[in-house]
């Protein structure tokens, strides 16, 4: 704690009720010497950092035991010891210490070497230093450049700064060179010598070091001084410096009791650390502001990072014609979905068990997921555990993020984005509905879960799929087993279903209903065995159903446009990596790439597809993406790269159609597309539009928009982001969907 919250904490009158010290501070006889304030206890406490017996031997020494005339004379001008804003000398402030008593005779005078210490731990101190060869060979290289150089104003190259051993080499041999004697340990480097200053300041004429009143024996001349440590600063600081020297430390200990000054008037050395700390941990804050040696060391650090991506080599292209490529490749029809639904619905057992039964995932792996989830209690999940991986998903039993899973028919390669259903991770959803081509709505029939799921994540899911452009959609009427396979409740829950998604947009043709059981795989893979089932049931499995979908059109002539979905650092072969799908356009390695919003640009030195490198990719593709030339500070997730000669442009404005979840009204909002999300404002309704025809319906710019509706509204965002028409965004506030739809505009 620092000194001034110690002081704040503390009860002044119970600290010195504390103490008796056999002085009767009452005791007034008439005299002076017998009449101490409030004002100089409480003085004197804070003087002596609320060391009572010091405090207490102090008033007595000056009010009670010394005669008054002495006293104004030791102490001119005062009625007790110096107050915070009042300068007080160290002599004053440590005159009982120790270490200032120390007698005359015993006081050590510092005699510098003559030369520079050379060799290991530095070495013999006979005669002339012995060098070693490169110090030899450095001091040479460093006489002959000042030769050539007028002046000492030479920009070094920014790359010397992280040749730390060199420069310091190079520092001690011109000592020597110059026979400027050393004062015995490591010099620091000065701030005029950093290169980064002398690019920002023009060279200005030497100027001489301020007159410090020191014994000339110890003056160290500017270039020699070494910056002060924090404590040291805290203490020692001059108090005057002239403003170019401020960072200069003179090590004058003979001249403490001249240029003392009060030791508390910056941040106390404990501030200093807290400062850092909680700097350290993020915690706001600005911070002590950093020496030189601090930012020269950031900066260092900077470049050191800038240089792991800089390094990346960059690839060439081999300028292939990617369209024909595409055409001439033997090709499978590739496809994403979406599997969506209600909180335990039965979403992740149920792609458990299709990746079981499919054998994408083997036996002794489900082996160990059930003994693993039997030991926590939680058996039944053992399939689930096959796409929610993460520790806590496990604990909790909810799918938390999109987990992704690939598997193939003869027809198509799939990939699986299992969503949450919870309604707290509804971003992860929308994260995954955007990149999907169809949805699968698992809905759980057991008795009052469909009904629930109802009034929960089932029709917000459904109608969020289907603004974001989701055309088709296959329900897995789920738990099947719970109700007997009763083909009522199917047909309850089919017709109920059914309704919705039709006013919700769908057509009826992309609607199919599915009669099934994840957890004991029925209608999943296989085709179910139960006699109560295929009694009124002989269609299609959900991987038939899935396999019979339309293969789906892509965007190839388009300009390219990828969602960064996930940004991999680190790599030892590929420092910077991401990953996500093409939405547009197609590419190649080498080929430049446009980051938004940072609009930085990069290249692709490699393409990785299904973990298999390739020159090219194409819309509709998952890809990972190995970059160089960029930092990776200037990406994230959400983040869209796009080629630099058909860019999509940042916008912090635009028009939207959209269909209102909630009542919408001029309000504050995060606007959803894909895994980007950002604050903003709906700031103008232009109107509500009709379903079918989308005429404006009713007066101009109303108030307010009821839900079910569709009106077309204005947003303005807190800061650009990449988006552009006809993108798909969803608007939430307050955890809520409040409305989806089509980005008509960017202004
Ligand atoms: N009886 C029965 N239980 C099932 C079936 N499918 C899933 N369950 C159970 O339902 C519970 C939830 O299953 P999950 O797969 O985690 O549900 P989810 O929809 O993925 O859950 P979230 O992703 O968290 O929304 C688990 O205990 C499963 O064993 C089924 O077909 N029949």
């Amino acid at each position: 704690m620092s000194r001034h919250k110690i002081v704040k904490n503390m009860d002044l009158d119970d600290e010195l009720d504390d103490f008796d010290g056999g002085v009767d501070y009452n005791d007034n006889d008439g005299d002076n010497t017998g009449s101490i304030t409030d004002k100089q206890i409480q003085d004197a406490l804070w003087h002596y950092y609320y060391d009572v017996e010091k405090s207490v031997g102090y008033l007595v020494n000056t009010h009670i035991a010394k005669p008054k005339k002495e006293n104004k004379k030791s102490v001119p001008k005062k009625s007790g010891p110096a107050t915070c804003s009042e300068r007080l000398s160290f002599a004053d402030f440590f005159k009982d210490m120790p270490w200032l008593n120390t007698p005359v005779d015993r006081q050590a005078i510092f005699v510098e070497p003559l030369y520079l210490r050379g060799g290991l731990l530095g070495g013999s101190s006979d005669g002339a230093p012995k060098l070693s060869k490169l110090q030899i060979l450095a001091a040479a290289r460093k006489k002959k450049a000042q030769e050539q150089k007028s002046g000492s104003s030479g920009i070094e190259k920014p790359m010397s700064d992280l040749a730390i051993n060199e420069s310091s080499k190079e520092d001690t041999t011109t000592e020597v060179t110059s026979k400027t004697p050393s004062r015995g340990f490591p010099l620091r480097k000065r701030k005029d010598s950093n290169p980064h200053e002398k690019h920002q300041k023009p060279p200005s004429p030497k100027k001489e070091a301020p007159k410090v009143e020191s014994n000339p024996q110890m003056d160290l001349g500017p270039a020699d001084q070494a910056e002060p440590s924090a404590f040291a600063s805290t203490m020692f600081s001059s108090p005057m410096p002239p403003a170019p020297f401020a960072n200069l430390f003179t090590l004058s200990y003979t001249t403490i009791a001249t240029t003392a000054t009060d030791p508390f008037a910056g941040p106390s050395p404990d501030d200093v650390v807290i400062a850092a700390q909680s700097k350290a941990n993020g915690k706001g804050g600005k911070g002590p502001p950093k020496t030189n040696a601090e930012k020269k060391a950031d900066q260092i650090a900077t470049g050191v990072e800038a240089l792991k991506v800089d390094d990346t080599p960059r690839a060439r292209s081999k300028n292939l014609d990617v369209l024909k490529e595409w055409g001439s490749a033997e090709k499978k029809n590739e496809a994403n979905f979406v599997v969506i639904g209600h909180v335990d619905a039965g979403k992740s057992t149920l792609m458990g068990r299709l990746l079981y039964d499919l054998k994408v995932v083997d036996q002794r792996t489900i082996d160990r997921y059930r003994s693993e989830a039997e030991k926590m209690g939680k058996s039944s999940f053992a399939l689930a555990w096959v796409l929610d991986q993460g520790s806590e998903e496990r604990a909790r039993g909810v799918t938390i993020d999109i987990a992704t899973n690939k598997f193939f028919t003869d027809k198509t390669n799939f990939t699986i984005l299992d969503a949450p259903g919870h309604r707290d991770f509804i971003p992860n959803m929308i994260a995954g509905a955007s990149q999907a081509d169809f949805a699968v709505l698992v809905i759980d029939a057991s008795t009052g879960s469909f009904e629930s799921g109802l009034k929960g994540q089932t029709k917000e899911h459904a109608l969020l799929v289907r603004s974001m452009g989701v055309q088709r959609v296959i329900i897995a009427v789920n738990k099947l087993d719970t109700v007997s396979w009763s083909e009522d409740r199917f047909t309850e829950i089919s017709q109920q279903i059914s309704a919705f998604l039709t006013a919700a947009g769908f057509l009826s043709k992309n609607i199919t209903f599915i009669p099934c059981s994840g957890l004991r795989g029925d209608n999943i893979v296989r085709r179910s065995t139960e006699p109560e089932l295929i009694a009124w049931y002989n269609g299609p499995t959900i991987v038939e159903e899935l396999d019979n979908s339309e293969p789906v059109t892509r965007a190839l002539t388009k300009p390219l446009r990828l969602t960064i979905g996930d940004i991999f650092r680190g790599g030892v072969q590929n420092p910077l990596s991401v990953s996500g799908r093409i939405e547009s356009g197609s590419l190649q390695a080498g080929d430049a790439l446009l980051a938004q919003p940072a609009g930085q640009k990069c290249f692709i030195r490699s393409i990785e597809i299904d973990n298999e490198a390739a020159d090219w990719a194409v819309a509709g593709q998952n890809v990972t993406l190995h970059l160089s030339d960029i930092d990776p500070i200037h990406l994230k997730i959400g983040d869209v790269l796009s080629s630099p000669s058909s860019p999509i442009q940042n916008v912090k404005r635009f028009t939207a159609k959209v269909l209102a979840f909630e009542f919408l009204m001029p309000m504050q909002i995060d606007v959803h597309r894909g895994r980007l999300h950002t604050p903003g404002r709906i700031t103008e309704i232009i109107a509500v539009l009709d379903k079918g025809t989308g005429a404006v319906v009713g007066k101009k710019k109303p108030r307010i928009v009821k839900p079910g509706a569709i009106a077309r509204v204005v947003v303005d965002l807190e800061t650009a982001v990449p988006l552009e028409a006809p993108g798909r965004v969803v608007l939430r506030a307050g955890g809520e969907t409040v409305g989806a739809g089509l980005l008509e505009l960017g202004l």
